[in-house]
């Protein structure tokens, strides 16, 4: 049993804080739409962790919550409920003057359709220099890492052409430019290739990993393309509004990807559909401890008698193979 002295020591004990010092923090997010008194949980307790210098993909079918969780870490929504934070923002309590500074300062974004990138009149330099320009940066700071950034991404010829006269690729690259033009911490690519041929889908993730690589920006990449995992060490898919499942790949770039699920903080895992369908497992499942691993099964005697829900069933079913 704790003395009292044990208990006022462990009260004045900072909390561990989710997430440490990770660059974007979502716990439990949740955002719920309501129109016509009917309610839609985009969300339903949403937790993803990036680490500082990450490049990660988000991929998730129509409708999983990608859009809305975009809109939330880009300051443009506010969540119903949970935490979210990137770089040190709290982004349900974000007021105005904070959430300017915010989205011009902290982050960046690259949206799929170039006419929210680039305006059409200015050229490429131009368009890298202005955002520096409503920071309060100097001119002659704001063109010399213009063209520092063109240079850096592959796109240095387009220093003077407008958006106009520069192919979907380059446009996305200069888009890159821009979105790295006030130093953010976290990039948000919104699908950046949804438009281009793989050709130069190709060019723009190197240009992405190479502004990851040189400058250590965190870039998280939305899309609904799973094709993007070859393109990231990591990849974390949405589903029904919670992230399910992630790939990894760690070492070079010929590496296969490891799939992992999601263990949240209250020891929930979301096992993928396709292994549950596979196994017919509902409802309930064996689970068993072992040296290095938890083993996962089906509820054999549930699934003959098709009832759910019997008390002690579990206990009943065959022992469960080491193989497994
Ligand atoms: N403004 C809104 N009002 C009501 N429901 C909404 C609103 N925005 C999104 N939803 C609903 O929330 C859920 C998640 O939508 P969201 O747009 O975030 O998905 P998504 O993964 O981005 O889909 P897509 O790839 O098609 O853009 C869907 O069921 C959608 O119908």
């Amino acid at each position: 049993m704790s003395t009292l002295q044990e208990l006022e020591l462990a009260a004045t004990r900072p909390k561990e804080v989710y997430g440490g010092d990770a660059k974007i923090v979502c716990d439990n997010l949740v955002r719920i739409y309501k129109t016509d008194g009917i309610e839609v949980q985009a969300l339903q307790g949403l937790d993803l962790l990036v680490r500082a210098g990450e490049l990660v993909a988000i991929v998730g079918a129509s409708g999983s919550g990608k859009s809305t969780l975009l809109n939330i870490l880009s300051g443009l929504d506010t969540p119903t409920a949970g935490v979210a934070k990137v770089g040190g923002y709290d982004l349900l309590t974000m007021k105005g003057r904070d959430r300017l500074r915010y989205r011009r300062e902290t982050v960046g974004f690259i949206w799929q359709q170039t006419a929210r990138n680039l305006l059409p009149y200015l050229n490429a330099a131009d368009n890298v220099a202005l955002p520096m320009g409503f920071a309060g940066k100097k001119r002659k700071y704001a063109r010399r890492r213009s063209t520092e950034l063109l240079d850096l991404l592959g796109v240095a010829r387009c220093a003077d052409r407008r958006p106009g006269q520069m192919s979907g690729g380059e446009q996305q690259r200069v888009s890159i430019a821009v979105a790295l033009a006030n130093d953010p911490e976290v990039v948000f690519a919104d699908e950046p290739t949804g438009e281009l041929d793989s050709a130069t889908s190709q060019q723009v993730f190197d240009a992405l990993r190479t502004a990851n690589g040189e400058l250590g920006v965190s870039i998280v990449v939305v899309t609904h393309d799973h094709e993007v995992t070859d393109q990231v060490q990591r990849t974390v898919e949405i589903r029904d509004g919670r992230t399910s499942t992630e790939l990894l790949r760690r070492g070079g770039e010929d590496s296969t990807a490891e799939q992992f699920a999601v263990l949240d903080r209250a020891g929930r895992v979301q096992l993928p559909k396709e292994y549950l369908d596979a196994l017919r497992m509902k409802d309930r499942v064996r689970v068993a401890k072992n040296s290095d691993h938890i083993g996962v099964w089906p509820d054999l005697v549930q699934g003959a008698a098709g009832s759910a829900g019997s008390a002690g069933s579990a206990g009943s079913t065959s022992a469960p193979s080491e193989e497994d």
